[in-house]
């Protein structure tokens, strides 16, 4: 079986047989009740994409469109503006997330990466010595928390790291998340974010090494046990789905589209599963 469908298996295994039950959770479902969820803390996992390992299972569709496009719109963009994700991005996941009446997230994600000026920075680190070991994306803002209301990040951090294997220069990234709605957003996380890997090595002309995924407090909610059940049940698809980025060796990193991402051999198990989410 693939590494990833045997970690999502693993880990859906592990928080139903071995998870203990949150008691006060934060969230609500949109009924008023709150959504309390079983979990695990610090699951770790590790792929090299060189060798064609990516974080995405094959046990349900991912909306891999949708999470690339989300990248854009937080690292390229840098836009916390709801309007532009839905009407330009076709991005619909973040509309219940609205602070107020807005139309943004709150002073959290592309407001963040714009207000300190963060892909430019990474990218001149980067440029000055790539085996500087301070190539850090920190969305853990508490100026920017105090500044607006709205959910704080859960995928917060990233660090990038170059290796050289013989004439050949890979970047590798670990990204690091607070929290995880695992049969939601699980492979939405880790895909964005080898899709900026992606976009970074390109703009240097390096190759994508590997991907390694922190998350510290990784769940399933009360009300997703039958969808949980239901993925332990399927059979993964027996292709290998890898992401592409077809764009010229040293492409500016703001001249990349989120066309020019291609996902090949991505076979997913259907149908679709429903989930009624804590917000
Ligand atoms: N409880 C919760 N889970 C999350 O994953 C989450 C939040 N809250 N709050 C903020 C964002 C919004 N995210 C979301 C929200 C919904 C979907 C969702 O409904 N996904 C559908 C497909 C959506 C589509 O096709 O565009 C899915 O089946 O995965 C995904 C990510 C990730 N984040
Ligand atoms: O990119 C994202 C954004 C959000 N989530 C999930 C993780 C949690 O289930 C909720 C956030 O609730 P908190 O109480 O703030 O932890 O959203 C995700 O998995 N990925």
């Amino acid at each position: 079986m693939r590494k990833a469908d045997k970690i999502f298996i693993d880990n859906i295994n592990n928080i139903m047989n071995n998870g203990v039950w949150s008691e006060n959770a934060r969230p609500s479902y949109k009924n008023g009740k709150t959504a309390n969820s079983k979990y695990i803390t610090g699951a770790f996992a590790e792929y090299d994409l060189a060798k064609g390992e990516f974080p995405i299972t094959t046990l349900r569709p991912i909306a891999i469109k949708s999470a690339i496009n989300e990248i854009f719109w937080i690292y390229q963009e840098g836009s916390n503006e709801l309007k532009t994700l839905v009407n330009n991005r076709g991005v619909h996941y973040w509309k219940d997330w609205e602070v107020g009446d807005s139309g943004t997230i709150g002073q959290r994600y592309g407001a963040t990466v714009k207000k300190y000026d963060i892909i430019n920075k990474l990218l001149a680190g980067l440029k000055k010595n790539p085996w500087n070991r301070r190539n850090i994306i920190n969305l853990w803002q508490y100026e920017d928390f105090e500044e607006t209301d709205g959910l704080l990040p859960c995928a917060f951090m990233t660090m990038f790291d170059v290796r050289r294997v013989g004439d050949t220069l890979f970047l590798d990234a670990t990204l690091t998340q607070r929290s995880n709605d695992m049969l939601v957003a699980h492979h939405i996380n880790a895909m964005q974010y080898v899709a900026l890997q992606m976009m970074i090595a390109k703009h240097f002309g390096w190759k994508v090494g590997k991907f390694f995924y922190f998350v510290n407090n990784l769940h399933i909610y009360d009300n997703q046990f039958d969808n949980a059940k239901e993925l332990l049940n399927r059979i993964p698809s027996d292709k290998n789905p890898i992401l592409k980025l077809n764009v010229p060796d040293g492409t500016d990193f703001f001249k990349i589209k989120p066309e020019d991402f291609e996902l090949i051999d991505y076979e997913p198990v259907k149908p679709q599963l429903k989930f009624d989410l804590a917000i």
